[in-house]
């Protein structure tokens, strides 16, 4: 067809960089995760990123992994991944089969969250806890579930 572009970016690309937009919102210092849910037609559902609860002023918050459990980061802020899921307002019906990209691995605690919405995919950018103890049952999770997942590269 005359005058039509053709070298458009693909729905992976397209949703990846959603996902890593809404990362360039996170306060963690070490780790900014986003994740991008798009149902099977290719629609937007829901963008999230890893923070603090509603309530709890991220500016405040210290952001450190002290290994105290009344002060560490870790058991406070909710996972790019729990986020997209919390922020849609629609029905979850609409999540059944839909794609989760998120620009991290998700942690076990995240893969079966994701598969009790109704997550079909998981579409992932960085792994770099891949062999932690923490990778490995995540996606025993993920196997054991029958839910597929991938890794496409996407420039940041
Ligand atoms: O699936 C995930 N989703 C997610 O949002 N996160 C967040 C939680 C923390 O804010 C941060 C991990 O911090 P750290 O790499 O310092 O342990 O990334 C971490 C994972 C995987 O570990
Ligand atoms: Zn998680």
């Amino acid at each position: 067809m005359p005058g039509k572009r053709d070298d458009v970016i693909s729905w992976d690309e397209f949703f990846m960089r959603v996902a890593i937009a809404a990362k360039l919102r996170s306060k963690d210092p070490n780790t900014q995760v986003g994740a991008c849910i798009a149902d099977t037609h290719h629609r937007i559902l829901s963008v999230g990123y890893n923070g603090t609860p509603a309530g709890l002023d991220d500016d405040e918050f210290p952001w450190e992994s002290t290994g105290d459990p009344l002060t560490d980061k870790h058991n406070y802020v909710i996972h790019a991944e729990a986020n997209a899921i919390l922020n849609y307002r629609g029905s979850l019906k609409d999540m059944a089969g839909a794609t989760v990209y998120v620009t991290l691995f998700p942690c076990h605690e995240c893969a079966k969250t994701l598969v009790q919405a109704g997550v079909g995919e998981v579409v992932y950018l960085d792994d770099k806890y891949h062999d932690t103890e923490d990778g490995v049952v995540s996606r025993s999770i993920l196997d054991r579930c029958a839910i597929s997942y991938r890794q496409v590269v996407v420039a940041e």
